[in-house]
């Protein structure tokens, strides 16, 4: 199966991350989603997890609203702050309300030291950088579970009790953002480093974001599997 088109960036960052971008895409969490073996404690473990990255995650997102230059880049990264609080989180809140996890324990959760390298990686690429050191830590995430979304869209096992994550991130309105988010990449860079990304002097470093970004990735499955 193809890689679903995210923009020129996400291809060649991409492609610079290969090994890490295959254990994250096709981790032992993704393919038991897939095939429904996840254990039920280990997913509802990751999903309080996941709900904490989030809001740490739509700090980030905001972040780049005032790192923009344009009005373009503001509503870009304005419409993916609404997209994670406003939808993206309510699986998280509707799923473990049905497990009889409430919201408020989940905003209160303990974060594991993996959650934790994370979002505050990201956050600082972001306080210490630029728009362009942001995007590059922010895109495997987003873009990521787009991809993974896409593929267990097509490959899931018709009884997997993960339909609900899959259709999450494999549904139109998940990858409508993850096309919007790869073309505001796009622009971003080429307005500041030039439309020739990968000659650019910066390039090398913001290859090294996002690589360090999808390993990170690869720590959050882990855990999940761990709870
Ligand atoms: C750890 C992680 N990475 C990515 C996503 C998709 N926004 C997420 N919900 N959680």
């Amino acid at each position: 199966m193809t890689a679903p088109d995210y923009g020129r960036a996400f291809a060649l960052w991409r492609q610079g991350a290969a090994a890490p971008w295959q254990a994250y895409t096709r981790h032992a969490f993704v393919e038991g989603l897939k095939d429904g073996t996840l254990p039920r404690e280990s997913f509802l473990h990751y999903l309080v997890q996941d709900y904490v990255f989030l809001v740490h995650f739509s700090r980030a997102w905001a972040l780049a609203v005032t790192k923009s230059r344009t009005l373009d880049e503001m509503k870009a990264a304005a419409a993916t702050v609404n997209a994670l609080v406003n939808h993206e989180m309510q699986l998280h809140v509707t799923t473990c309300a049905e497990a009889g996890i409430p919201e408020d324990a989940l905003f209160t959760a303990t974060e594991r030291p993996e959650n934790l390298a994370y979002t505050r990686y990201v956050l600082d690429a972001g306080h210490s950088g630029d728009l362009a050191d942001l995007l590059a830590a922010l895109a495997p995430c987003v873009l990521g579970y787009g991809e993974i979304g896409t593929r267990l869209a097509a490959e899931r096992a018709p009884d997997t009790p993960y339909g609900d994550w899959i259709e999450t991130y494999g549904g139109a309105e998940y990858q409508d953002l993850c096309r919007d988010t790869g073309a505001m990449i796009d622009a971003a860079l080429a307005r500041r480093i030039g439309p020739e990304f990968a000659a650019a002097p910066r390039w090398p470093e913001l290859q090294a974001q996002f690589t360090r970004a999808t390993v990170l990735e690869v720590g959050f499955w882990d855990m999940g599997m761990t709870p």
